[in-house]
């Protein structure tokens, strides 16, 4: 498979001098096209930095970030979707895709039809008149989902995109997100706190140690990606064993965190 994303002897610190916060790093990392990586770790370990540098939001102190070998820019190479949906407010729903699809440089006369697919593609056909505040949080994360994929990235950024939503919402994302990216043959990179949901999502998960965040475990997960409906991939022993191994890796970055206190 084609490499998507590289990042090669990457560190990245916040501010200068005797205040300078070593955030990230130094780390490598390949990600290939159709790869769906999920990064857990403590909390500060660099995680949302890793994703800010994926993304081109940031430049790495030291280091290279390269998508299909070149330097990232910033709203044209990835999809980012946040904790919280960061949609118009006063706009419809149609009208947030709308302007994901203006800045996409989507023309004005293939505007309406993609909307339509995207809205389909994230389970909101039909809702595309309601205004921001008339739909659920669940569904305004739909829509933010949306407005990620309205360029048709290569890859696609998630920060722990359904933090806020409840349970039961947060499974009904969870599947949708896993069976879209699994057609659509996209690269992933999303960030959790949640065991169970790298476990369920991802085809690789990357567990960082406490900050610099560096790569303490990079975990091959090797369960069907369809076919086998999402409760019964969560009683599979193979599920369970996994977990175990993913809890396992995380408490031993905390672990190292006590000893140092
Ligand atoms: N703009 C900034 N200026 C200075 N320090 C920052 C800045 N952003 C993040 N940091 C620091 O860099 C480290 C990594 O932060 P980051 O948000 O990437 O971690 P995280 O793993 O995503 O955290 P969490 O799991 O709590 O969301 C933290 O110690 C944080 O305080």
């Amino acid at each position: 498979m084609s490499t998507l994303l590289t990042l090669s002897g990457v560190q990245h610190h916040y501010g200068r001098g005797t205040r300078a916060v070593a955030a990230v790093g130094p780390l490598d990392l390949h990600v290939n096209a159709g790869e769906f990586v999920v990064v857990v770790g403590p909390s500060g370990s660099g995680k949302s930095t890793l994703l800010r540098l994926i993304a081109g939001f940031e430049h790495p102190s030291t280091g290279t970030v390269e998508l299909a070998g070149q330097p990232p820019v910033p709203g044209r190479d990835v999809g980012v979707v946040f904790q919280q949906p960061r949609l118009f407010p006063w706009r419809s729903v149609d009208g947030n895709i709308n302007a994901a699809l203006r800045w996409a440089g989507v023309p004005r006369a293939d505007r309406a039809a993609a909307s339509v697919d995207l809205l389909a593609k994230v389970g909101l056909s039909g809702l595309g008149a309601r205004r921001v505040w008339e739909i659920s949080g669940g569904q305004q994360q739909r829509v933010a989902i949306a407005r990620a994929l309205a360029a048709r990235p290569r890859l696609l950024l998630l920060d722990e995109p359904f933090a806020a939503l409840d349970a039961l919402t947060r499974e009904r994302l969870q599947e949708d997100v896993r069976t879209l990216t699994n057609r659509d043959g996209q690269g992933a990179v999303f960030v959790t706190h949640s065991v169970d949901e790298a476990v369920f999502l991802a085809t690789r998960i990357i567990v960082l140690t406490d900050r610099p965040g560096r790569i303490a475990a990079d975990i091959a997960v090797p369960l069907p990606r369809t076919g086998v409906p999402a409760a019964e991939l969560r009683a599979w022993p193979e599920y369970a064993a996994l977990r175990g191994q993913v809890a396992a890796a995380v408490r031993a970055t905390l672990t190292e965190v006590e000893e140092r206190v």
